[in-house]
């Protein structure tokens, strides 16, 4: 199908993976300088745009919409799709893509790293030596094994399952809490727990779910207080799936005894922001998914929905 009348506008720098795939197929605007296209480029690209190639976190929602007379879809290049007002999208008949699946293993992999950073300190000895008090090491304190300590998923979707992987490895217990339990979690080696069950028996704790409604705060001073003494606590979901100054008050009194994340409410984190005052934190700037293939193949996958679409296809993922 001849696609070259079909508009899409990009919100930011895309992939050449992603320019290669669609500049023959489609009329392409896309910004390819640092930063936020121009307000007034934007709102006139808004205009004539048939698809919408999400990059980075726009707010998707009436505002936007109502800018956008002909706008149909709307390809967001994360799994993640929380900036997006599905509902008056849907409304506009307006559909959306999103990321699932090929970002997995990269996502993982740092909220593994994360986790074998609570239990000892790489980051915070790297900075010990860094500053001088190599011969002074002891000062640190010890750490702690992951062997034969149970994790706690928060989330078990495609993510939540992929981190359970590789705590395994580690020798550690897997137990999980998900809104639904997974048919196949006996073949994961884990075991479903209620919500109370997770926080009271886990000595770690993954987070890795959705930012929904429900989940929007779920980790507050009552959680917080729910759970083991001397807890280690990882998120890689969002920012506003914790309250940020709960977190710091339990990491200040040490009921959890490290945190790692690479997700921020804020986000930006300001570098002055009291949470990295604080020893027992390490904060990554949102970078889970960073890694050269991955980002290509979210930007193909992008890239892919836009045209599937635009062509009146099946999306690869298509968010309902
Ligand atoms: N830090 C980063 O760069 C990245 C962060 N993410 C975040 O991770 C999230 C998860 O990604 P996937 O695993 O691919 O999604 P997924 O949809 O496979 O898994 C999410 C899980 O959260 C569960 N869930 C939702 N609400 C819940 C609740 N109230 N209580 C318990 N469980 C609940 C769902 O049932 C589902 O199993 C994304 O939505 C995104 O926000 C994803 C990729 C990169
Ligand atoms: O995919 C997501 O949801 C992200 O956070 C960005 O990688």
């Amino acid at each position: 199908m001849d696609l070259k009348d079909k508009t899409v506008i990009c919100s930011g720098k895309i992939r050449p993976v992603a320019i290669a795939y669609l500049q023959d197929k489609v009329t392409l605007k896309s910004w390819q300088q640092r930063g936020r296209v121009p307000e007034e480029q934007w709102n006139a690209w808004l205009q004539e745009a048939d698809a919408l190639y999400s990059a980075g976190n726009i707010r998707i929602d009436e505002k936007l919409l109502q800018k956008a007379p002909k706008l149909r879809v709307v390809a967001q290049s994360s799994v993640g799709y929380d900036n997006i007002d599905v509902e008056a999208c849907h409304a506009r008949s307006v559909k959306i893509g999103n990321t699932p699946g090929v970002l997995v293993n990269a996502v993982a992999d740092i909220a593994y790293g994360l986790l074998i950073d609570t239990a000892r300190g790489i980051v915070r000895g790297h900075l010990h030596t860094k500053n001088g008090l190599w011969g002074e090491r002891k000062a640190m304190g010890l750490g702690v094994d992951l062997y034969n300590k149970t994790l706690g998923v928060v989330g078990f979707g495609d993510i939540g399952s992929a981190i359970a992987k590789r705590a395994q490895a580690s020798g550690m217990r897997v137990i999980y809490h998900n809104r639904s339990r997974r048919l196949n979690d006996a073949a994961l080696g884990a075991r479903y727990v209620s919500w109370e069950e997770l926080l009271k028996t886990s000595d770690f704790i993954a987070v890795a779910v959705t930012l929904n409604p429900s989940t929007k705060g779920l980790f507050n001073e009552a959680a917080f207080a729910a759970m083991k003494d001397g807890v280690r606590f990882v998120n890689i979901s969002r920012g506003k799936v914790v309250d940020t100054d709960a977190l710091y008050e339990a990491l200040k009194s040490g009921k959890v005894a490290a945190a790692g994340l690479d997700v921020t409410e804020p986000e930006p984190l300001p570098g002055d922001h009291p949470l990295l005052t604080l020893p027992n934190i390490t904060v990554t700037p949102h970078m889970a998914s960073a890694t050269e293939e991955t980002r290509d193949e979210m930007a193909l996958v992008t890239a892919q929905n836009i045209v599937a679409a635009l062509s009146g296809q099946p999306m690869l993922a298509q968010v309902k």
